[in-house]
């Protein structure tokens, strides 16, 4: 029987999660592998590979051509995380992924990061700042968009969605943190339970990029010392993977969506609660920042 691992095949391997949205780490610190994409989706494989919802290529910015394009914007950005979906698809941005990414640089010692100091790394979305607290990672996301507008917000949605096991369409509005998102509002966790997220959605229109889709239920707001905190819960289905237990740019998505529903004076900091854990999403006006923990599980080597 043989494998489809290539060159992944005989490597030191790592994995780890945020949230249990669960990655693959690949140190190749020269930028020396050209990964295909039926590798990452052998090893990302749940019954005959490792099992990940993605698979992130730790890389010097210097040593690959996106990393550079970094560089030239950063030069603190050293290292590039080099993100796959598990169908082996690039994907922007991955937010539970860049704060793992940051974790095992710093567990490694290829970064020094004390409680209290932040570290610049490169992704496809351009530079990101992530800040170590000693135990959370906060993650400054970089600019958000709604390209449907305030025309989208006031209307509720841009986009029909119809999910198996809702009943009919639902209205969807469209986000981009840079990766494109579709939230969609649903009236209680009953209805999200209801919800089948292995049978393929329909949109309409179709976003040509295809889409991350997020089904939300705001859960009120509390207030508290530092400001008003708002609570969602959320279930994701992923572009390029599947159902997944946590998805930290939808997470953003999903805040930034509930906020904007709600209108003037709803909360800045929200609290989204995700099958697999919980993060904290921060709007600053046209940014947004993610907080959440990081966690490294095994080091494994794959047999050839
Ligand atoms: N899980 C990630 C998002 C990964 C990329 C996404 N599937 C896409 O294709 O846009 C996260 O934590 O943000």
């Amino acid at each position: 029987m043989t494998t489809t691992f290539g060159a992944l095949a005989g490597r030191a391997l790592t994995t780890g999660h945020g949230t249990e949205n669960d990655f693959v780490l690949v140190p190749d610190p020269d930028g020396l592998l050209a990964l295909t994409a039926a590798e990452v989706a052998a090893v990302c494989d749940r019954h005959a590979g490792l099992g990940a919802d993605g698979l992130i290529r730790v890389v010097r910015s210097a040593a690959v051509p996106e990393g550079r394009t970094v560089l030239a914007e950063d030069p603190a950005a050293e290292w590039f995380m080099d993100y796959r979906n598990a169908d082996g698809s690039l994907a922007e941005m991955c937010g539970n992924g860049v704060r793992v990414f940051v974790h095992y640089l710093r567990e490694r010692g290829l970064v020094a990061l004390a409680a209290g100091e932040t570290v610049v790394v490169g992704t496809r979305g351009g530079p990101r700042r992530v800040t170590f607290d000693g135990e959370l990672y906060t993650v400054e996301m970089g600019r958000w968009a709604m390209p449907g507008g305030q025309a989208a917000v006031s209307a509720g949605y841009d986009v029909v969605v119809g999910v198996p096991g809702l009943g009919g369409p639902r209205g969807g509005l469209r986000v981009t943190v840079p990766n494109p998102h579709t939230v969609v509002a649903l009236p209680d966790e009953t209805e999200l339970a209801g919800a089948v997220l292995t049978a393929r959605p329909t949109y309409d229109p179709v976003p040509p990029e295809g889409t991350n889709l997020e089904l939300v239920v705001p859960l009120g707001e509390s207030g508290g010392d530092g400001g008003a905190v708002g609570r969602i819960r959320m279930r994701v289905l992923e572009r390029g993977v599947g159902e997944t237990r946590s998805c930290g740019t939808g997470t953003c998505a999903a805040a930034l969506a509930v906020r904007a529903w709600a209108g003037d004076g709803a909360p800045d900091a929200w609290q989204v609660l995700v099958p697999g854990g919980q993060v904290t999403v921060r709007v600053l006006g046209d940014t947004v920042t993610l907080t959440g923990p990081a966690v490294l599980t095994a080091d494994v080597t794959l047999l050839g």
